[in-house]
């Protein structure tokens, strides 16, 4: 499902983070969202997942806005995320917490029925997690947390997941292996990520914020350019080609740095 937001602006405590920003997702794309620390990132993604009431604008997801035109529970349902901390599920086991996904779509008094048990079992079966169900959730990985937070999200049938640095703490391999599978889903999905490189790898399209505004969006080739990474970044970046994925690859250095070449060992 698309999901369109126009002229978004948001506020807190009266200071302006996230001014006039447009942003586009087509079905079944992963766009990613890049900027500095305290560009706004994390404060445009609360108005999707319906955290944080835009001052102005819209946040559609195909024809309905979600703020004006869905209850909270009807855009509960439709929206998922998997943010980079997990709080809140700690006493629970990886199945309760799967089980979760089911919630909005149930009314006070129902209980789970075989269909939610199946739905449940086929997103922990895709996410390969069905060994560790009785697990609780605390006691896992930080890169399997993030996998049942996204079986989670599978559970809830989300037409959008919404993913604020969902590598973050992850080890090298878990981080590969969540945006792969990420990307494996297909689902329409909008992830903030730091590392610029997995950015490259995993990602349709770029958005970059700075100082709360869009400043540059396109597909990966066009906006990681190290133009654009020292201007928003402040930093020197050198873009070459991958040597195993064949896809853009930045190596950085500090704007200032000398050509320490000359003097490694
Ligand atoms: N209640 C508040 N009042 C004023 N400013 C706030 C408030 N809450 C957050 N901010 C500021 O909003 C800005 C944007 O924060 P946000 O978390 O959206 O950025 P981000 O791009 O996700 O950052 P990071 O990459 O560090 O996670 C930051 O400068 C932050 O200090």
């Amino acid at each position: 499902m698309r999901l369109k937001l126009e002229g978004v602006s948001v506020d807190l405590d009266g200071v302006p983070i996230v001014s006039d920003a447009d942003l586009v997702v087509e079905p079944g794309e992963l766009v990613g969202l890049i900027g500095p620390n305290g560009s706004g990132k994390s404060t445009l993604l609360r108005t999707i997942y319906r955290v944080l009431r835009p001052r102005t604008g819209t946040v559609h997801l195909g024809d309905d806005d979600l703020w004006s035109q869905l209850s909270a529970r009807e855009a509960a349902r439709r929206t998922a995320s998997v943010l980079q901390e997990a709080s809140g599920e700690f006493d629970l086991s990886v199945l309760e917490v799967v089980f979760m996904g089911r919630t909005p779509h149930k009314s006070l008094l129902s209980g789970d029925d075989a269909q939610d048990e199946s739905i449940v079992w086929s997103a922990l079966e895709r996410v390969g997690m069905t060994d560790k169900v009785g697990r609780l959730f605390a006691t896992l990985s930080g890169g399997e947390k993030q996998r049942v937070l996204v079986a989670r999200a599978l559970a809830q049938q989300t037409r959008l997941l919404v993913m604020d640095e969902p590598t973050n703490h992850l080890d090298i391999s878990a981080q590969l292996d969540l945006l792969e599978l990420v990307r494996q889903l297909g689902l329409t999905t909008i992830a903030a990520l730091h590392d610029l490189n997995l950015a490259a790898t995993y990602c349709d399209r770029l958005y970059v914020l700075r100082g709360g505004r869009v400043v540059r969006s396109g597909p990966v080739h066009d906006v990681l350019t190290p133009d654009v990474v020292a201007d928003v970044f402040g930093v020197q970046a050198h873009r070459g080609t991958h040597p195993i994925t064949g896809l853009p690859h930045l190596a950085f250095a500090p704007l200032t740095s000398p050509d320490r070449r000359d003097i490694s060992p």
